[in-house]
């Protein structure tokens, strides 16, 4: 049996995947799985019992995954499953910064008891006129998942879209629409457009990205959306760039005491990817990646470890290691296993930057004072034996 906790609600598609061997349990420190949304977890003690982490979403800011490395939990976030539901929210965003449908609508509410409300609009509406996407420039920033869809979908809006992603996957090029301009540097990105849309996690290389010195070489009354995260904008900055006119909307989907009320943003509660569709694929693919790796052992679509795959694990014994990323360690593991006269009947190694993982299928049954011998080798962090 297999305990799991919910630090969020998880959906019920997603978790009826679990079969029976999958138990839910109500402290997260009994647990051997965990699946979470946006709970913060850089205050919690980790189990003992874990194993890993699945974040049903993209942003893993929430998970210490520096701990969970050390501690040998892996965790996998869920690429591209709620992209659309975020892709859609920014083009919603760009459309309540371009038409003032807010104002709009707030005023037709005050005037529920108006009889004469009907003639009254044909009065009022020009305080709420707006402008057009078609033909104005949007820069993207940050090509991943959402970043592509939200520029290729610009394209189709009739927007000139410049896009910036020194970092560009092979595979997010090839999805990029071909009329995309090129952005070689922010700057130039940054003087060109009209709106200007984040993509990038939340690093320490991108954090307060969006600051005073990026906003000044931006044209007088952009449109800046962040619906990445709210530490990617210089809040200060923002706000004086909002109370100045520089900046004619900040749409954001973080809700902070700084920004929220201040003329100019438009600030929505978290909602990019929320929608029952991204709910339930991000839901899916946890479930997923966490049932593969408890029971084959297999990595897929880990932040922290890396990717590994032998497929079912069959018949034979299954020693998974998560390690440090060191020379001789695969050494070490097949002396201990060839001085207990066990046979490899097949093997991966991978690693990523620091950290490595090794599986290894033995064709008897191990015993476990060797994986007692595994486990006490310099730099290995867990040992699992899987039958
Ligand atoms: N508002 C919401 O509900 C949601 C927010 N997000 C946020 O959006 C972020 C992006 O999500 P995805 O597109 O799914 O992730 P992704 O990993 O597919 O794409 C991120 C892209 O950013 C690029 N990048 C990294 N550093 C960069 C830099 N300094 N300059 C330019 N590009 C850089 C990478 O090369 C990659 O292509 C997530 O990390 C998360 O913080 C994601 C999903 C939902
Ligand atoms: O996937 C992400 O990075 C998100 O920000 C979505 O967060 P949520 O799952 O809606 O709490």
């Amino acid at each position: 049996m297999y305990h799991y906790h919910c630090l969020n609600p998880i959906a019920e598609v997603g978790l009826n995947r679990f079969t029976e061997n999958y138990i839910p349990v109500k402290d997260a420190k009994d647990a051997q799985a965990i699946l979470v949304r946006s709970a913060s977890m850089h205050e919690m003690e980790l189990g003992k019992e874990l194993l890993c982490i699945a974040r049903a979403g993209a942003g893993v800011n929430n998970i210490p995954l520096d701990q969970c490395t050390k501690e040998g939990v892996v965790v996998f976030n869920t690429p591209g499953a709620n992209a659309n539901g975020v892709k859609e929210l920014v083009i919603a965003g760009m459309l309540l910064a371009s038409r003032d449908i807010i104002g709009g609508v707030n005023w037709v509410q005050e005037k529920e008891e108006d009889g004469n409300i009907a003639k009254e609009t044909e009065k009022a509406k020009k305080a709420f006129a707006g402008r057009e996407l078609d033909g104005k420039k949007l820069g993207v920033i940050g090509l991943g998942a959402i970043g592509v869809l939200v520029a290729n979908a610009a394209t189709h809006l009739g927007m000139d879209v410049y896009g910036y992603d020194p970092y560009v996957s092979v595979d997010a090029a090839w999805r990029l629409s071909r009329s995309i301009h090129h952005a070689k540097t922010l700057d130039e990105l940054y003087k060109e457009c009209d709106y200007i849309t984040v993509h990038v996690p939340a690093l320490e290389s991108t954090i307060g990205m969006i600051d005073k010195n990026a906003m000044t070489l931006m044209k007088k009354n952009v449109v800046i959306l962040n619906f990445a995260r709210d530490t990617l904008v210089n809040e200060e900055d923002m706000v004086d760039a909002l109370l100045s006119g520089k900046v004619k909307n900040y749409v954001s989907d973080f809700p902070t005491p700084k920004i929220v009320g201040v003329k100019g943003a438009i600030v929505i509660p978290h909602l990019g990817a929320s929608t029952e569709e991204s709910e339930d694929n991000c839901a899916k693919m946890a479930v997923k990646e966490t049932m593969n790796y408890i029971e084959n052992g297999n990595i897929k679509n880990s932040v922290n470890y890396p990717d590994c795959d032998m497929g079912f694990r069959g018949e034979n014994s299954r020693i998974t290691l998560l390690h440090e990323n060191k020379p001789n360690m695969i050494g070490q593991f097949s002396n201990i296993l060839g001085e207990a006269s066990m046979n490899i009947a097949d093997m991966s190694n991978k690693g990523k930057k620091s950290f490595a993982y090794t599986m290894i299928d033995i064709d008897s049954e191990v015993p476990q004072d060797v994986i007692d011998k595994l486990a006490s080798v310099d730099g290995v962090k867990k040992v699992r034996l899987l039958t």
